[in-house]
């Protein structure tokens, strides 16, 4: 996932004027010459090209401009031309992309990494080999969100809450208020330190997570990979190891500001650890028990141990930056009518069940429902995952599809997931409204003569066919549960907190490439 907006992509081109001037025109021709030049073109004369038209000069390269800049109005072509089939993809960022029917949602998230790669598309995606990132040589702080982060959640509660108390009157100070006492405040800019602040709360403690430079190299660090990624996937891959080191130095730069604000603490740590009274419980000091069992000397280095944090930081921020802002602009763009309703019953509910279990703690959590309907909501109108999963085809052989396409092995198959979302047939005709509380029980409205038995709730983190914000099957998003105990507490607090001038509508998101970002 590259997850930057638009202006930010700017601030980080401008940072590195320099750097990228030279390298442009040359840039051009050779994503000129790697478009024209097919890499695979026996796949292209079976499989349809998307957005491709009839008779044009340049076709690939044209869709590819077409996909780049609209990729929401290629994706409906997908289905009103080609009725949701096998079509290729051509697009600046996953390159070789081909789109399945919404049908073989399941049976792409079923195959083993032998059929499908995850990883092999992570590392493709980022360009891991070209150092994009500290090279971490193994995938431990997958295991440790997926296992500990998880099962410490309920425990974490009241230190989130905590910091998120500490954190929220800082970022919306009121500093700025106008004469009738609102102050307009820019919702990602403000909630992205927030979220920064809690979240390293829990990876690195405090006060460490209070520390505003380290905030921002973190998110720096996660906005300069996916543009590394993307400048180096240009270049063909005899000549990325020459031009790496240049594009890469940005996110070397915000290593070593990483580096140098949590090294000590990592090295006070490793000096102390196995110590009486000095266990934390925090991402850092899992990593460090972790090395320790793994008796591997790299993974106990404290750079190692640093860089792995980092990098968690840079899975988690941005995605849930992004969520706590798409959840308010929904809400405060329900319109003058609804958006009171909708705060008045999320508030009644918080205060309700936070008054039956006498204070915050994880059952409370799970049993504001209408609080998790709004994120599962507002997620599924405003995924990141716009086409995904993606997967990697891994088989020698390829892999055939379910509807019979081949496809070749190296290509990355992906599944029309905003398109899946904004399925009339699968949400009912009111798919394109935020409507809060669709997700209590009985989701989808049942007919007189329906048969089929009403669905129970379905919590936000449950991923499932349909529903792909988190991704699908056993590599979706390891930290949701995490993300969600956070975000949701984040959003209480807030609601509890603070009034909203409500608009009748939300702004509109942005679409750049595969990425569909909040304004
Ligand atoms: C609302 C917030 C979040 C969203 C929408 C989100 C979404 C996603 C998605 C779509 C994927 C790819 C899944 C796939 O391809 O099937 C993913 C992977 C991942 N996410 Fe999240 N995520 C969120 C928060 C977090 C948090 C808080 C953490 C860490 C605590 C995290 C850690 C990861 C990691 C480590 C992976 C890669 C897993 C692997 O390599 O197997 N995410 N996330």
């Amino acid at each position: 996932m590259s997850l930057m907006k638009p202006n930010q992509v700017m601030e980080l081109v401008e940072a590195h004027i320099t750097l990228l001037l030279p390298a442009i025109s040359l840039l051009f021709f050779i994503f000129y010459v790697q478009i024209l030049s097919n890499p695979k073109p026996s796949l292209s004369k079976t499989v349809p090209i998307l957005n491709a038209r009839k008779g044009e000069f340049f076709p690939y390269l044209r869709a590819a401009w077409r996909n780049t800049l609209d990729l929401k109005s290629a994706l409906d072509l997908h289905r009103t031309q080609h009725n949701g089939q096998v079509v290729r993809v051509p697009i600046v960022g996953p390159g070789n992309l081909v789109l399945l029917p919404s049908h073989e949602a399941k049976w792409l998230i079923d195959q083993p990494e032998n059929v499908l790669s995850m990883h092999q598309q992570t590392d493709l995606h980022f360009q891991t080999a070209h150092k994009t990132v500290y090279p971490l040589r193994n995938q431990a702080h997958v295991h440790l969100v997926m296992t500990k982060l998880t099962r410490q959640v309920g425990n974490l509660v009241p230190v989130l809450m905590e910091e998120i108390e500490f954190a929220m009157p800082q970022a919306w100070d009121g500093t700025t208020s106008d004469k009738d006492g609102w102050q307009e405040v820019d919702v990602f800019d403000t909630l992205r330190v927030a979220i920064g602040q809690v979240t390293n709360r829990v990876f690195l403690g405090a006060p460490l997570c209070r520390n505003r430079k380290l905030l921002d190299a973190g998110v720096a660090y996660a906005q300069a990979i996916p543009v590394a990624a993307q400048l180096i996937s240009l270049f063909p891959a005899s000549l990325r190891w020459l031009v790496a080191p240049l594009i890469t130095m940005p996110n070397r730069a915000y290593e070593k500001t990483w580096f140098k604000l949590t090294l000590p603490e990592v090295e006070a740590r490793l000096r102390d650890y196995g110590k009486e009274g000095q266990e934390r419980a925090d991402f850092l000091q899992w990593s460090i028990h972790q090395a320790k069992e793994s008796g591997d000397d790299y993974m106990w280095e404290p750079k190692t141990l640093a860089a792995r944090v980092l990098l968690v930081n840079a899975a988690a921020v941005h995605t849930s930056s992004f969520a706590i802002t798409h959840v308010l602009l929904d809400l405060v763009g329900s319109g003058n009518k609804r958006g009171p309703e909708y705060v008045a019953e999320l508030r009644d509910e918080i205060r309700q069940v936070l008054a039956t279990h006498g204070g915050w703690s994880k059952r409370a959590l799970d049993d504001m429902h209408k609080l998790d309907s709004t994120f599962r909501e507002s997620q599924r109108l405003n995924t990141v995952l716009t086409v995904g999963p993606l997967r990697i085809v891994n088989g020698q052989e390829g892999v055939t599809t379910p509807s019979g396409a081949h496809i070749l092995k190296g290509y990355q198959v992906g599944i029309p997931a905003y398109q899946m979302h904004m399925d009339p047939s699968i949400w009912g005709e009111d798919v394109s409204e935020f409507r809060p509380f669709r997700f209590l029980a009985n989701t989808r409205l049942q007919e007189p003569n329906d048969s089929q038995p009403a669905r129970a709730r379905q919590p936000w983190v449950t991923t499932s066919q349909e529903y792909l914000s988190f991704g699908g099957g056993r590599n979706s998003c390891p930290g949701r549960f995490f993300a969600a105990a956070e975000l949701k507490l984040l959003l209480a607090n807030i609601l509890l907190n603070y009034d909203f001038d409500f608009q009748e509508a939300r702004p509109p998101n942005q679409w750049f490439g595969t990425n569909h970002l909040p304004p």
